[in-house]
């Protein structure tokens, strides 16, 4: 295993490119299943999760390419069945239950099971899809469902589940008929995936707002696709200029999708200004300020950001209160930040913050992957050396993290541990 050294306390100056977005690159190349043609992907970042996928996807009978960024699917006889042993892994494998009952009308997929953050449920994505015509079975962890064709339906979701989106996205566009998905998710990685669909010939319309129709069409074929930039990357980067008080320029940073996040760091005292090319973000003058948040669906403030917005209120003038509303069991980096100095209550689902002088660096374990991030934060602001330990978490979701940070200014290196 393999573990960050950061010896913290500089400011961070300087620029970083913003990589192709985990979120939205999963989904999409799922979606690969959906079409009946060669595929070409860019700006697709090289991380953990990518290359889970690209694995599935060959054993789904896909033949795959990832170099420089650039991913190609061309999909061959397919095979029903994603097993256990790449699902229990990477949660986003369950999006391949959509595609391929679209195109196979059967699929056995394992049960993706829990995680650090908390339970995963996808029986939101299994009522909508027995809406549409499909049957399932549990046998052995495995969700085994078929139809004879899937038929358009209107949807309406308890929850507007993004995954639960994305696998119905996939299934109606080629289902017989139109579906209306009532309560979808409006998040910009689902957007990202109707925008692909629709370049493979799709016929979908209203995505980014909370009713999206689909016609079914009756093929999709193959085109070049560019991955959206990554928002929580972004997000994380924007705070590690905050953190430090240094001065960092974010290139293809999107603005839209983090508006929720900008809003929040502006309130706290971070200057940031768009600009041509990017984003600028470092500290207003003064120190940082407590503020109360609560994580919620997009437009709101994405669950993805909450614990590296935490690791920035540890060092705020007063305290404030985070509210996590998506996942019941989100905070485990807050027994991490304490071991570094920081004052933080939990009570169920909110951490109070009350900020602190200082961080110290001390080892810490790192338990998914947005609290990793959120420790190697406090890591670059704490004085003294912190270790981040099990950060093969972190290797899921940041592209070449130390690299990037190094480049502005950052001491940090990946050991054994
Ligand atoms: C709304 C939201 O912020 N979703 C986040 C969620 O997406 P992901 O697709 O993993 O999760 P969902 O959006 O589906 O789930 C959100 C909530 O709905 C519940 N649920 C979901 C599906 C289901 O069938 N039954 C059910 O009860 C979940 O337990 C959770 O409390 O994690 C991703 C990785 O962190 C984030 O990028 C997404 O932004
Ligand atoms: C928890 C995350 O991802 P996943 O759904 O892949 O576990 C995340 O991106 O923060």
């Amino acid at each position: 295993m393999e573990k960050l050294i950061i010896e913290g306390g500089r400011p961070l100056e300087g620029r970083i490119r913003v990589s192709g977005s985990k979120n939205a690159a999963l989904p999409i190349l799922m979606a690969s299943l959906a079409v009946d043609g060669p595929v070409t992907y860019t700006n697709v970042p090289n991380l953990r999760d990518i290359n889970t996928t690209l694995r599935l996807l060959e054993l789904l009978g896909c033949a795959t390419t990832f170099e420089n960024g650039v991913v190609t699917v061309t999909p061959g006889t397919l095979v029903p069945e994603a097993p256990y042993e790449l699902v229990k892994t990477m949660r986003a494998s369950v999006l391949c239950l959509g595609p391929l009952l679209a195109r196979l009308c059967e699929a056995r997929v394992s049960l993706p099971g829990g995680c650090a953050i908390g339970s995963r449920p996808v029986d939101l994505h299994i009522k909508a899809l027995e809406k549409m015509g499909a049957t399932f079975d549990l046998d052995a962890g495995y969700i085994y469902g078929k139809c004879d064709g899937l038929h358009g339906a209107h949807i309406q979701f308890d929850f507007p589940t993004v995954g639960g989106t994305e696998n119905l996205l996939m299934a109606a566009a080629l289902a017989e008929g139109e579906t209306v998905l009532i309560n979808a998710a409006r998040e910009p990685e689902v957007v990202d995936l109707a925008n692909f669909l629709i370049a493979c010939g799709a016929k979908i319309s209203g995505h980014g707002t909370s009713i999206i129709t689909i016609e079914g069409v009756k093929r999709l074929s193959g085109c070049e696709y560019r991955i959206m930039p990554d928002r929580i990357e972004a997000g994380t980067y924007l705070c590690a200029a905050a953190i430090t008080d240094g001065e960092i320029f974010l290139e293809d940073c999107p603005v839209f999708e983090l508006e929720a996040v900008i809003a929040k760091l502006r309130e706290m005292g971070v200057y940031i200004e768009e600009r041509e090319g990017g984003v600028l973000a470092r500290r207003n003058g003064g120190g940082i300020h407590g503020v109360d948040v609560v994580t919620l669906p997009f437009p709101g403030f994405p669950t993805d950001m909450q614990a590296q917005l935490m690791a920035l209120m540890c060092l705020a003038k007063g305290s404030g209160m985070i509210k996590e509303t998506i996942f019941e069991n989100r905070f485990m980096h807050v027994q991490e930040l304490k071991r570094m100095g920081a004052s933080i209550t939990l009570d169920g689902r909110s951490a109070m913050v009350r900020g602190v002088a200082g961080l110290i660096g001390a080892p810490v374990m790192a338990s998914d992957l947005r609290a990793s991030a959120s420790l190697v934060l406090a890591g670059l602001a704490a004085e003294g050396t912190t270790e981040v330990q099990r950060i093969y978490h972190l290797d899921r979701g940041y592209e070449n993290i130390e690299q990037k940070l190094e480049a502005v200014g950052a001491r940090i290196r990946r050991e054994q541990e």
